[in-house]
C-alpha cells in the first residue's frame, strides 16, 4: 500500500513517521523549509514510545503528480490550511486514492467531499499530544498516541480502512477501525471543544480551572453545551465516553491541556473557528443553548484580531 502524508508537523510526522519507520510505504508532502529539515537530519521522533531518528521519503507540492498513483493520503495539517492543503495533494489523488483526514473539528468534510467525492474520503482522527520541536524534531508529549478511523460509504472504503489497519498493526501503532465513525467523530468534538474553549479562555489546565471556586461547574455546563449539540445532530456521545469526557475534564490537578492552547500561548494560528466557531454555529442552528461556547468564541477571535493587529 502507498502511502502519502500531508504534513510532516505533530501528527503526521508521528503517525506517518511510526508507518515508514515500520517498513510502509510511506511519502510526506512537504513544504520547502521542511524539505530542508528532513534533508538535514532525517525524520526525529523524540516520544516515551521510542526515539527514532531516520531518512523519509519526501515530495513537494509541484513534484507529487510524478509519484502518483497513491492509495492512501494522510491528511494531517492544521484547519486554516486545508485550502492549500487539498490543492497540493489533488494531483496525487488517483481514481482508487483514498483520503483519510486526521484534523480536529468536523468542518473540513464537506469541503474535502466537495473536491474529491465523498466515496473517496474516510472518516478519522487521532488522540495524542505532539508538535514540532525547534529543530523540526516531532516530540510526543505524553504516552497516549491511537488513530481512529472507519469508512464512511460501505464498500471500497471498508477494504481500504482493513488494509490501514493492517499497516497500522504492523507499526505497533493503536489504532480502531471503527463502524461508527461519524459517532466517534462527534464524541471526540464535544470533548475537544470543551477542552481548547475552557484551556484556552482561563490559559489553564484542567487541574487548575477545576481548582478554582466555579471551575468544575464551568466544565460540566460547557461540556453540556457542547454533547448537547452532539445529540441534537442524531449522535449523542454514549454514556462511557461522557463519562470518560467529564472525567478528564474535571479531574483535579490534572496537567491536561488542549493543542489549541499550545498554539495560542506560543502566538500561532488557531484552529478557533474549525472548532469552537464550528460548535457555536452548529449549536445556534440547533437551537441549544450555548453561551459559554459565544463567550469562548468572542475570546478566540478577540486572540485573532489582536494577533493581525499586531502583524
Ligand atoms: N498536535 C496534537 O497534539 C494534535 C493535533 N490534532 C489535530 O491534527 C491536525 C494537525 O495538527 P498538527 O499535526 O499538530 O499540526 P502541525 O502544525 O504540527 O503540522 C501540520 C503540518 O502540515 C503542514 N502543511 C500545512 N499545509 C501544507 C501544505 N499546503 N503542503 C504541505 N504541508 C503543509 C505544515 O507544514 P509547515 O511545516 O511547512 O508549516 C505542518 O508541518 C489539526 O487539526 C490538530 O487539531 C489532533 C490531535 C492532537
Ligand atoms: C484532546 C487532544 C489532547 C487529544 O488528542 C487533542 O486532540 C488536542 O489537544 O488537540
Amino acid at each position: 500500500m502507498r502511502i502519502l502524508v500531508l504534513g510532516a508537523g505533530g501528527t503526521g510526522g508521528y503517525f506517518g513517521g511510526r508507518l515508514a519507520q515500520a517498513g510502509a510505504d510511506v511519502t510526506f508532502l512537504v513544504r520547502p523549509a521542511r524539505a530542508a529539515e528532513l534533508d538535514a537530519d532525517g525524520l526525529v521522533i523524540r516520544s516515551p514510545l521510542g526515539d527514532a531518528t531516520f531518512p523519509v521519503r519526501h515530495v513537494l507540492a509541484e513534484n507529487v503528480a510524478g509519484e502518483a498513483p497513491f492509495d492512501v493520503i494522510l491528511l494531517a495539517c492544521k484547519a486554516y490550511d486545508l485550502d492549500t492543503a487539498i490543492d497540493a495533494v489533488a494531483p496525487a489523488m488517483g481514481p482508487a486514492t483514498m483520503l483519510l483526514p486526521i484534523l480536529n473539528g468536523l468542518a473540513h468534510y464537506p469541503l474535502l467531499d466537495q473536491r474529491f467525492g465523498a466515496e473517496r474520503i474516510i472518516g478519522g482522527m487521532c488522540i495524542i499530544s505532539a508538535m514540532k520541536g525547534p529543530k523540526g524534531e516531532v516530540l510526543h508529549l505524553g504516552t497516549p498516541a491511537s488513530v481512529t478511523f472507519g469508512e464512511r460509504q460501505a464498500g471500497e472504503q471498508r477494504v481500504r480502512c482493513e488494509a490501514i489497519a493492517a499497516a497500522f498493526a504492523k507499526a505497533g501503532v493503536e489504532h480502531t477501525h471503527t463502524p461508527d465513525i461519524d459517532g466517534a467523530l462527534w464524541t471526540k468534538f464535544s470533548f475537544l471543544t470543551t477542552l481548547a474553549a475552557a484551556t484556552c479562555l482561563f490559559r489553564a489546565s484542567v487541574g487548575t480551572i477545576v481548582g478554582t471556586d466555579d471551575g468544575r461547574q464551568f466544565m460540566l455546563d460547557l461540556y453540556a453545551e457542547c454533547s448537547g449539540v452532539a445529540t441534537a445532530a442524531g449522535h449523542p456521545v454514549p454514556a462511557q465516553a461522557r463519562e470518560m469526557a467529564i472525567g478528564a475534564t474535571t479531574q483535579p490537578g490534572s496537567p491536561l491541556t488542549a493543542s489549541m492552547l499550545r498554539d495560542l500561548e506560543s502566538g500561532q494560528r488557531i484552529e478557533g473557528a474549525h472548532i469552537v466557531g464550528d460548535m457555536l454555529r452548529r449549536a445556534r442552528a440547533a437551537g441549544v443553548p450555548a453561551s459559554l461556547l459565544a463567550i469562548a468564541w468572542t475570546h478566540l477571535q478577540a486572540y485573532e484580531a489582536r494577533r493581525l493587529a499586531a502583524g
